[in-house]
């Protein structure tokens, strides 16, 4: 029988698992740990996924600290928001929600958050540490992805792994992490040459590639675990309608586990953001006493 992982059970439960953790915390050292998030513009997605950060963010005991800038925001007022949070001893996470508007440096923001505080594991100091090895802030939903992982599967290493996608936030960290779980990892994208036989060879399949219901019956290997990334908006009979990387229907009967969308990898990403703000809190504040 194919287990459909639950990854809004999931969440709830590394929610319920941070909150007790940020009350000791907090009763400990007498500090809340504190996520500023930023917004850029009222992109409808962008929104949606700020929201349900704020609303886990309080349900996990963490003071949240919101920002709401307009869409046509300069540089200078980003860099110095930002500069700002970075030196707000009571903000011990910053996330700027992605993407941004056009006009602003993804990069230069990136970059202008402290290491320390870049919840988002993004930092190029963050993701140095990940591709070496030594211990970092780990980019959201990459983490997630893990935790779904190690809970279906236990012990990765000497797995086949393969990751369908190469982006910043997704298919490079992923790989990052299943090789430290010494899984036997390869990346494949959009010249990589046979993708489906590489696929197919897979025993845990990561579809990160945007591209929706790409990977079919015939990509996947029987009893692989299938974690499915995509988060696309198709029109379906008139109606807008969510489906993944993955052809669910398609391969559900022929793999061992499956991520559904929605309510798969999405909701893991937001419980660990509430992970890494603790993560970092608890950091920020040892090396404070040392
Ligand atoms: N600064 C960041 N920006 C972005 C990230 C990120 O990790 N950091 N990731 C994505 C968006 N994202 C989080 O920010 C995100 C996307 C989707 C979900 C989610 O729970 N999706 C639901 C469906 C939601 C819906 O109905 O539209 C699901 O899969 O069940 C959470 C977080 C890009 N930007």
């Amino acid at each position: 029988m194919t287990l459909r992982i639950d990854g809004k059970l999931l969440a709830d439960e590394i929610v319920e698992e941070v909150s007790k953790e940020v009350a000791d915390f907090t009763a400990k050292y007498d500090v809340v740990p504190g996520l500023a998030v930023v917004l850029v513009g009222a992109d409808p997605a962008s929104s949606v996924y700020v929201r349900n950060k704020v609303k886990r963010a309080v349900q996990a005991g963490l003071n949240s600290i919101e920002h709401y800038l307009p869409a046509d925001v300069d540089q200078k007022t980003l860099d110095d928001l930002i500069s700002s949070l970075n030196q707000d001893d009571s903000v011990h996470g910053i996330l700027v929600q992605l993407p941004l508007p056009s006009h602003l440096s993804e990069n230069r923001i990136i970059e202008a958050i402290s290491p320390e505080k870049d919840v988002d594991g993004f930092h190029p100091q963050n993701v140095g540490k990940l591709s070496t090895g030594q211990q970092s802030l780990i980019p959201c939903t990459p983490l997630g992805c893990m935790i779904m992982l190690e809970r279906q599967l236990g012990d990765l290493s000497g797995k086949k792994a393969v990751v369908v996608g190469r982006s910043n936030i997704v298919g490079k960290p992923m790989a990052s992490l299943l090789l430290k779980a010494n899984c036997t990892v390869t990346i494949v994208h959009s010249r990589t040459k046979d993708i489906e036989a590489t696929c197919a060879e897979a025993d845990i399949l990561i579809a990160a590639v945007g591209q929706p219901k790409l990977i079919t019956e015939s990509w996947v290997k029987p009893g692989a675990v299938v974690i499915d990334v995509g988060i696309n908006a198709i029109e379906v009979d008139g109606k807008r309608t969510l489906v993944g990387d993955v052809d669910y229907d398609s391969v559900l009967s022929k793999v061992s586990a499956i991520t559904p969308v929605p309510g798969g990898v999405g909701p893991m990403t937001i419980a660990c953001l509430m992970k890494n703000t603790l993560t970092a809190a608890q950091h920020q504040l040892s090396a404070s006493l040392d």
